[in-house]
């Protein structure tokens, strides 16, 4: 027969303490190509700028068994998620393989989090962002994009030379309609996963025609109404270097974003346009120094961690007994046995 337990007892028993909002980064990877070395490269960035937070991996059945394994070993968590494509189409995207980036939406789903951070594998944290966590709840965080590439040379906006980056530039002109509203790169940004969104998301791609930036079209289409911009130092676009420096602090960027054509680390020649610049040259070595650097392997990560946990208690042992002597305690310690 259980106890009857009444009162304060009971209610401290079923009072649940509350359960600690569950945070981590999250990004995404496809085939068995070179950008699993993009997802290390993440890995290794995060653990060396001490995030509090897992890397999450979503990845499609194409990733190989030798590629997850790396990603185990560096410590991520792997997810696999099924392709999501959008609907039959004659849409000529920016990038042929921007089809397979809707497979991004499958991340909603990750409800066992409440809250993440987006991050492309072509993207390197060089300073700590968990603070972003801390954002209002209810908001879609990203930082906005650049309409000068080529890569948008089929939109009204860059016809006209028209970019949100310098909206007093070219004014938008009236007969064009309303203008466009905040746009935003997709290789970043910080949501809440749910399932009704989840839901929601994939009902409506079915009946929306794809457009040439693919997901990250439908994702400014879809969360439109509670996009809140945040600053370019969390996503630096690389094109954003010739196209707006006025709008770049270089030396403050916390998050670097290779986007730009032939700025990858993993397959960089310096060849394309733009590619022979000094700052291309040192982002690019900067993301290579972490990639090679082995203290930021998981598995000396851990016992560097672990020698310096033992160092911390040595020292700490040491001044307790330092204090215990000055205050004419004497104290005896077993020399360890000879044995
Ligand atoms: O073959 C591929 C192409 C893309 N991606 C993933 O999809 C993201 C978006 O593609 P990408 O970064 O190349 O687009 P960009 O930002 O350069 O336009 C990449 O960062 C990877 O995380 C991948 O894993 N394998
Ligand atoms: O699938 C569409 C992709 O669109 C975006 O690519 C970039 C890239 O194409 C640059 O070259 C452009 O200059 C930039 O504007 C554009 O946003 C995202 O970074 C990527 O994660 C993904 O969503
Ligand atoms: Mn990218």
């Amino acid at each position: 027969m259980a106890p009857n337990i009444t009162g304060t007892k009971a209610a401290t028993l079923t009072a649940k303490a509350p359960i600690p909002p569950k945070n981590a980064y999250v990004t995404f990877l496809a085939g068995n190509g070179d950008y699993v070395k993009g997802v290390v490269g993440l890995a290794k960035g995060l653990r060396k700028v001490k995030s509090r937070y897992p890397l999450v991996v979503a990845l499609l059945p194409d990733v190989p068994e030798d590629h997850r394994k790396i990603l185990v070993e560096q410590g991520c968590i792997l997810k696999e998620i099924e392709p999501v494509y959008p609907p039959e189409n004659q849409t000529q995207f920016a990038m042929a393989y921007y089809v397979i980036n809707y497979s991004k939406l499958r991340i909603w789903e990750f409800v066992e989090y409440s809250k993440m951070i987006y991050l492309d594998g072509d993207i390197q944290v060089f300073e700590n962002i968990d603070h972003l966590f801390d954002m209002e709840d209810g908001y879609f965080y990203a930082v906005m994009d650049c309409f000068c590439e080529k890569t948008w040379s089929h939109t009204p906006q860059y016809k006209i030379g028209y970019c949100q980056q310098c909206p007093n530039k070219v004014q938008w002109p009236s007969q064009l309609g309303p203008k466009p509203p905040l746009y935003f790169n997709a290789g970043m940004f910080v949501y809440e996963p749910s399932l009704s969104v989840y839901q929601d998301l994939l009902t409506t791609l079915r009946v929306t025609p794809p457009t040439p930036f693919a997901e990250q079209d439908y994702l400014n289409m879809y969360f439109r109404d509670i996009y809140r911009p945040i600053p370019p130092i969390y996503n630096l676009v690389m094109a954003m270097l010739w196209r707006h420096p006025e709008n770049i602090e270089l030396e403050k960027a916390k998050v670097v974003h290779y986007c730009a054509a032939g700025s990858k680390p993993w397959r960089y020649t310096g060849k394309e346009e733009n590619m022979e610049r000094e700052d291309i040259k040192m982002l690019v070595a900067k993301w290579w120094d972490i990639y090679n650097d082995e203290s930021l392997d998981l598995r000396n990560a851990v016992s560097i961690s672990e020698e310096e946990a033992d160092e911390e208690k040595q020292a700490s042992l040491e001044q307790i007994l330092a204090g215990l002597s000055e205050a004419g305690v004497v104290h005896h310690i077993n020399a360890p046995s000879a044995a």
